[in-house]
């Protein structure tokens, strides 16, 4: 299968993988691997999270952002780098971008943080909020690592590989509000949703969102629209990833656009989860990826040191 150029990411059944025989099992890896070496994104079913705790969970996270502007920012704190709590309008603008990305944020993190990372913030004005994406948190930390025994068999690496490097992780689950916008007349020119960018962690896992608009940069440089089926999560390689595989894996560009314009003054709600593996992972792109054809790429890094440089890219941190 070439899924380099597909109109549609490919989708897999994740219980092939977790409950199949050996024969499942390998293709399930294949077809992953396979689709992280081309198209970087793929379609999960039977994935863990069930469709009664997503729709509650989009409730809680749409009953904060429809709280008064005063109070939301009670839940700002910029000396987090917006690691933790809201981030409001205008605060992360895409690396390489001038317009700020028109698009409100809260950020759930790891429960029982290790290293640097602050704990969680929680608004008590949404009495659910907590659980909710506690639970959901907890729930896509176990596929995120379920995913990754497949990714580390595809790299012939232990089955196990990354089990220690994750285990406690600085994984966040963002919940994203992109606003109505009511006068596109006035918007700052190249303004979007979310311009155009790699994420920055090891996978993410995106559950399906309010409204279209996501779409993903295919190797041929034409934009693919892809909405994740109800019962399907998108997953996708971040630069984490991508850099410990020296681009054997690919952290693909991606972006969510603007409505049409008689749709504009509607919001769109997306809730993804980023797989992040301790802040001491050695990202050193593995040997086994580094050859003649494929030189090395990057410049050796820990997981934390890359992230510090992203939040500065990012505007979050000075
Ligand atoms: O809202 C979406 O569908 C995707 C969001 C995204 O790519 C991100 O926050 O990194
Ligand atoms: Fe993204």
């Amino acid at each position: 299968m070439d899924t380099a150029l597909l109109n549609e990411i490919p989708s897999l059944d994740m219980s092939d993988f977790v409950k199949g025989n050996s024969v499942q099992k390998g293709k399930f890896v294949a077809d992953l691997g396979n689709a992280f070496n081309t198209i970087g994104f793929v379609a999960i079913k039977n994935h863990g999270l069930d469709e009664t705790l997503r729709a509650h969970l989009y409730r809680s996270v749409q009953e904060f952002f429809s709280l008064p502007e005063a109070v939301k920012k009670k839940y700002e704190f910029p000396e987090l780098f917006g690691q933790r709590g809201y981030v409001g309008k205008g605060k992360e603008t895409a690396k390489g971008f001038k317009a700020a990305d028109l698009k409100e944020f809260y950020h759930v993190g790891q429960p029982h943080p290790t290293g640097a990372m602050p704990e969680n913030i929680f608004p008590e004005e949404v009495s659910e909020f907590k659980t909710h994406t506690l639970e959901v948190y907890r729930i896509f930390e176990e596929t995120g690592k379920t995913l990754l025994k497949a990714i580390a068999i595809y790299l012939e690496l232990p089955e196990e590989y990354f089990e220690s490097r994750v285990a406690q992780g600085d994984s966040i689950l963002r919940a994203l509000h992109y606003f109505p916008i009511e006068n596109p007349d006035t918007l700052e020119e190249g303004a979007v949703r979310a311009a155009a960018h790699g994420d920055i962690n090891l996978i993410t896992l995106l559950m399906g969102a309010s409204a279209e608009g996501l779409e993903v940069l295919r190797r041929d440089g034409q934009w693919v629209s892809i909405t994740a089926l109800p019962d399907q999560i998108v997953v996708n390689v971040g630069d984490m990833l991508d850099r410990l595989t020296n681009h054997k894996l690919k952290s693909t560009i991606h972006r969510v656009v603007n409505p049409p314009r008689e749709k504009m003054k509607t919001s769109r709600y997306s809730i993804p989860f980023f797989m992040h593996p301790r802040a001491d992972m050695d990202l050193t792109s593995l040997e086994s990826c580094v050859s003649a054809e494929s030189p090395k790429r990057y410049v050796d890094m820990t997981a934390g040191q890359f992230l510090d440089e992203r939040l500065r890219e990012l505007g979050l941190k000075k």
